[in-house]
């Protein structure tokens, strides 16, 4: 999918809503254990439930390869129902690769050709011939990390080196890549006050931005510092959403409080 596809789907569905899959067998509800694939019913009602609220799902491959290979076959059950079914959705692999070339060129085959992704999230530390490999695949895209939703982000993302923040340097570096226009970036909706700074780097890119919901990020404040002229921004919520309950209204309900935030955002949309 190209991103002009995606602007169009963010247009059409008044929607920058991104759902995450991040599926534990734990707290699903309890009547889907019974059957074959529980983890694939469960995403299979979710995304019937959910997919015109939407432009994108996410799932978070730690919560399928947890499971061993069935868990790897649940991912695939779920990429391709996606596929087959709701084409214009925009695709995520969150997987948070990156390696040596070689290696990259292989997690890059596995996500995009054997899975069919349109993107996947990738950690930049080992840097440009790490990444390269990602974006080397026609109408792909590579999100980055850039300023993530976690404590630890203060860790090593924001220290100074060479005079600015790591992430500003992170950002900047990568729009000299080869083939950068396949380049998104993940900052956290925890981090609302760092966006003026880092649509100063990135005016146009999108941005995946997690942390709304159960990590307690803010839709409005991140909308206002980080919307770009072509909005530029993918909102993600997993747990605030798909778990909204564990009884058998379970896709209902995770409707209810998708559509809570297409609303908020069909305002912000409205105003712009
Ligand atoms: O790359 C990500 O998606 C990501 C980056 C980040 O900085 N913070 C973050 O929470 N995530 C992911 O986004 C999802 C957030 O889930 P909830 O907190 O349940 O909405 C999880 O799959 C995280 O792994």
């Amino acid at each position: 999918m190209t991103t002009q596809q995606l602007e169009a789907q963010i247009r059409l569905k008044k929607s920058f809503l991104c759902i995450g899959l991040d599926v534990d067998l734990n707290k699903i509800p309890q009547h889907l254990l019974a059957t074959e694939d529980p983890i694939f019913e469960f995403n299979k009602a979710i995304i019937d439930a959910t997919h015109d609220l939407c432009v994108s799902y996410k799932p978070n491959t730690a919560f399928y390869e947890a499971y061993g290979i069935k868990g790897w076959q649940s991912l695939e059950k779920t990429i391709n129902y996606i596929n087959e079914n709701y084409p214009e959705i925009f695709t995520i692999a969150d997987a948070k690769r990156g390696d040596i070339g070689n290696t990259s060129s292989m997690y890059a085959k596995a996500f995009f050709e054997d899975l069919s992704f349109d993107s996947v999230t990738v950690a930049p530390y080992m840097g440009k011939d790490s990444v390269e490999p990602f974006l080397a695949f026609e109408n792909k895209h590579t999100i980055m990390l850039a300023l993530t939703s976690n404590e630890g982000a203060f860790d090593f993302q924001t220290l100074e080196t060479n005079g600015q923040e790591l992430y500003k340097t992170v950002l900047e570096t990568s729009k000299n890549w080869k083939n950068s226009e396949n380049l998104m970036y993940v900052v956290g909706a925890t981090k609302a006050e760092y966006f003026t700074e880092i649509r100063k780097i990135v005016p146009n890119s999108f941005l995946l931005v997690p942390g709304v919901g159960a990590q307690g990020g803010s839709l409005s404040e991140v909308c206002k510092y980080g919307m770009s002229e072509n909005v530029g921004l993918l909102i993600n919520s997993s747990r605030g959403i798909i778990y909204a309950s564990n009884g058998t209204d379970f896709a209902e309900k995770a409707r209810e409080e998708a559509l809570k935030l297409q609303v908020e955002m069909e305002g912000i949309l409205s105003k712009k």
